[in-house]
């Protein structure tokens, strides 16, 4: 029995983070600090862990981070002016709210309050519209890195059959968008879909990020299909605590030609497209400069 080639996404992200690296070093030289500001609300444990290494990965590329860390008793108001303060600010470049929120607030309120050229996460709806559109626009990291993640193992996407498993707005849609983007005919299944792992073994790439522990096993797999696993589940297994992703990988890896593990697969990729979005960003607002072709009438 054969078995899948690992796909290393701690290996991609170095080299990601190799490119993001240079990028910053250009955009020094042109007297720009790329800064990314994250905000942290509440003491949710993992949030803390994530945000932690998003800060860590940012200084070891050379982008400066700022971190605002709010109580879980904040009001939306207080956010949603510490937001307003982060978009006037010139020196801000990218803005990232952890989530999730506070139950007492409205995620989506916030994500729309972000200025869509300094939202580094691509939820901004004018970035969802202008992926949907096919415009360049900042387009979220964890499909954006997954995208990377199989233009790097097969090359051009155009004309092979992709199933996205999830339709979440922060993975699935916008997975969908990018593979849709990238010439793949496109198939999204969810909790309704009937015949699901039937529909699944026609493709030849499958992006699973339903958040369910090991769904996605050999069944679902047509022999040689790309599995790309973004699942993160914590679960108890022999007495301890383990992280597993949403295939069953000791399954999978038997038909799949290729397959990325958990830990050690999308989620480093994801934080170096949050990097990557940064300078980005940086870019998108050094490059504009409107007051400069606008005259005071527009
Ligand atoms: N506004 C916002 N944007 C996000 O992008 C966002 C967010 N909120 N909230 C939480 C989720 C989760 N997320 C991860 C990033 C990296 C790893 C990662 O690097 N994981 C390691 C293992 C980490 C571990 O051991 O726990 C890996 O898969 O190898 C995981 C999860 C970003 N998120
Ligand atoms: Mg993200």
């Amino acid at each position: 029995m054969s078995t899948a080639r690992l796909i290393d996404g701690k290996a991609a992200a170095a080299t990601v983070l190799a490119e993001v690296r240079g990028d910053v070093d250009a955009l020094e030289a042109e007297g720009i600090e790329p800064t990314l500001a994250v905000v942290l609300v509440g003491d949710d444990p993992a949030s803390h862990v994530y945000v932690r290494n998003k800060v860590l990965r940012a200084g070891e590329v050379g982008i400066r981070s700022l971190e605002y860390r709010l109580g879980a008793d904040v009001s939306a108001d207080e956010l949603l002016e510490l937001i307003e303060r982060l978009n006037a600010d010139r020196d801000v470049h990218g803005i990232l709210v952890q989530l999730p929120l506070p139950r007492h607030i409205d995620e989506n309120a916030v994500l729309e309050a972000i200025d869509p050229r300094k939202d580094v996460d691509g939820f901004h709806s004018e970035n969802v519209g202008g992926l949907s559109q096919g415009r360049e626009v900042l387009t979220p990291c964890t499909p954006t890195g997954c995208l990377r993640l199989l233009q790097d193992s097969l090359g051009d996407l155009s004309g092979l059959h992709a199933v996205v498993v999830g339709r979440s707005n922060i993975v699935g849609k916008p997975m969908a968008a990018l593979l849709l983007q990238a010439n793949c005919s496109v198939t999204v299944l969810h909790s309704r879909s009937r015949d699901a792992a039937a529909l699944c073994r026609q493709a030849d790439i499958v992006v699973a990020a339903v958040g369910r522990p090991r769904m996605i096993d050999a069944g679902w797999l047509k022999p040689g299909a790309v599995v790309i696993d973004v699942g993160i589940n914590r679960i108890e297994e022999d007495g301890r605590s383990r992280l597993v992703g949403d295939v069953d990988f000791a399954s999978a890896s038997a038909l799949a030609s290729a397959i990325t593990p958990v830990p050690g697969g999308v989620g480093p990729m994801t934080i170096a497209y949050l990097m990557k979005n940064t300078l980005i960003a940086a870019r998108l607002q050094h490059a504009a400069a409107p007051e400069a072709v606008c005259p005071s009438t527009c």
